[in-house]
């Protein structure tokens, strides 16, 4: 018997639809900044993906491309007149910067009510806290998979691959508020695929193709794959891989999600949930 395939753009319409509801009953439209620096084509998709989202649920999505060489100081000067303005309830700044910018302070700049995808220091420790937070879109989007399958995680093995301050850490921080085993594993652990092979739930966001062999599989886990790495094809064009070898790991798992249309479409999903939520939460302090 093969896996159950998690249809990740079935799941996010559920979101979606719960989104539109509530926009219904917003005074205003939320309004979502997205900033990207530089030209990277990649981000370009994503960027332009998640603009499209918010249009289509009626927000208002607005880009900033500063460009590749922008200082620091600028970027800071861009983020505070967002943090400013009353028709922004969002701001996004797309990931990876460049190496001569410093993240975490650029992080540190957007107001922590604006901050939708949950970067902030104080986001980031409510969440550790067990506080009311935003929560980063991509391990939101991948506990909703995990509990469509299992709804109650309470002393399941869950073993994350990855501690990126935007997927690992708050998707260890998620699952272990939902009661479950974590182990946290990344590039320098020893024995990762025996580590692997004892998780009831595997999630891996490392972004190396074909990481996670089916060997790494414990029968019947919930498999979620977050990466996504372009790989050329040899005919031109490229492909979008996950780290998880989804022909072997198919074989083995309980479920598993496919890439793409698995975790991809339940973060921008997830990123609308997360401005309404920073709008609702603005417009009651307002009033
Ligand atoms: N501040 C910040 N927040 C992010 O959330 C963020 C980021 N930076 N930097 C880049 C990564 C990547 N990311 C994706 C979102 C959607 C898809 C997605 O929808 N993928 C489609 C396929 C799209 C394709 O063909 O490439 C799918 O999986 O079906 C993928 C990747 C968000 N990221």
């Amino acid at each position: 018997m093969t896996a159950n395939i998690l249809d990740g753009h079935a799941h996010a319409q559920i979101v979606i639809d719960k989104v539109a509801h509530e926009l219904d009953r917003l005074p205003h439209a939320p309004g979502l900044a997205v900033v990207l620096v530089g030209d990277d084509p990649a981000s370009q998709i994503y960027v332009q993906s998640k603009v499209r989202m918010a249009e289509r649920l009626g927000l208002r999505g607005e880009v900033e491309r500063p460009p590749d060489d922008c200082s620091e100081a600028d970027l800071l000067a861009r983020i505070e007149a967002l943090n400013a303005r009353d028709d922004i309830d969002g701001i996004l700044i797309q990931l990876p910067l460049p190496a001569h910018i410093d993240s975490l302070r650029v992080m540190a700049a957007v107001d922590p009510a604006k901050d939708v995808d949950g970067l902030h220091a104080l986001n980031a420790g409510r969440l550790f806290h067990g506080d009311d937070a935003l929560v980063p879109c991509t391990p939101l989007g991948c506990l909703r998979l995990i509990k469509s399958i299992r709804p109650d995680l309470t002393g399941a093995h869950a073993v994350v691959i990855g501690s990126s301050n935007i997927v690992g850490k708050p998707m260890a921080a998620l699952l272990l508020q939902e009661h479950a085993t974590v182990t946290q594993t990344h590039i320098h652990t020893r024995g990762i695929s025996k580590i692997c092979r004892q998780a009831d739930i595997l999630v891996s966001a490392v972004g190396k193709a074909g990481l996670v062999r089916g060997d790494w599989i414990k029968p019947q886990a919930i498999v979620i794959d977050v990466g996504t790495t372009r790989v050329e094809k040899p005919e031109g064009g490229y492909a979008v891989c996950g780290d998880v070898s989804f022909d072997e790991a198919v074989q083995v798992a309980g479920a598993i999600t496919p890439v793409p249309r698995g975790v991809g479409p339940m973060t921008i999903a997830c990123l609308m949930e997360n401005t309404v939520k920073a709008a609702k939460a603005r417009a009651a302090r307002l009033q």
